[in-house]
């Protein structure tokens, strides 16, 4: 069974897509973690403004190596989002992604394009969403815990940054496929939240 999750930023996809990973007992890939990669590949060498190094950093790319904790940053984040921005580093990122979405058992993926572009055949397809502020409230928690001066305000604006620049971008913008179902997690937590994806799953599996 393939189940594509795609959404907006901190709208909790990557947790579903865990959850249910665990539960139907498949492979989960969180691909904002491959443009994260490539963002912070660029940032490393100063050149994020130049776009045949993160075309080169995409092809370059060692999945073996991704290191969640490191790439979850606000800064990788931004990054990411201006190299994902680029087709070309997205054409490089495709066939990774196909490949491990073609396991005989299935998979989860979960990010902006997997309903759309990446897997338009998935048995499911989830778009989850909840209110910008919602969001900003549920990263900002996360990150409080590790940063005493982080700022609800400045991760509201990084949110809002980041759903334009991710929905209004020529190649492969954040956009729910017809036939996805729209979750919207704003008065759901982390149990209905799963409870309700699962639900839709197993209707999708008959
Ligand atoms: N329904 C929910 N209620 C409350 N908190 C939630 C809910 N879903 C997720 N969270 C929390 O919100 C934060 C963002 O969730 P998550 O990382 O899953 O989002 P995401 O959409 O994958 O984010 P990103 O786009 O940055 O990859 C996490 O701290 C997670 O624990
Ligand atoms: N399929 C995807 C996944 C991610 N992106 C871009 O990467 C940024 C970071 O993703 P997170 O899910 O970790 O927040 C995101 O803002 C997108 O620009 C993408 O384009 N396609």
């Amino acid at each position: 069974m393939l189940i594509a999750i795609d959404g907006p930023a901190a709208s909790g996809k990557g947790t579903l897509g865990k959850r249910i990973a665990g539960h139907l007992g498949l492979a989960h890939l969180d691909t904002g973690l491959l443009y994260r990669a490539v963002g912070a590949a660029c940032l490393a060498i100063g050149k994020l403004d130049d776009e045949a190094a993160s075309v080169a950093a995409a092809h370059a790319l060692d999945v073996s190596t991704l290191d969640p904790e490191t790439l979850r940053t606000g800064e990788i984040g931004e990054a990411a989002s201006v190299v994902a921005a680029r087709p070309e580093v997205r054409a490089a990122l495709i066939d990774l992604q196909r490949r491990f979405a073609a396991r005989p058992e299935g998979a989860v993926l979960d990010g902006r394009d997997i309903g759309t572009v990446i897997c338009p055949d998935a048995t499911v397809k989830l778009f989850v969403t909840a209110t910008p502020e919602v969001r900003a409230e549920r990263r900002y928690k996360e990150l409080s815990a590790r940063d005493p001066f982080a700022s609800y305000e400045a991760v509201l604006a990084d949110i809002h940054k980041r759903d334009a620049r991710d929905s209004n971008r020529a190649a492969a913008p954040l956009l729910k496929a017809d036939d996805a179902v729209l979750l919207d997690t704003s008065a759901l937590g982390i149990e209905e939240s799963f409870a309700a994806a699962l639900a839709i799953v197993e209707r999708a599996r008959g």
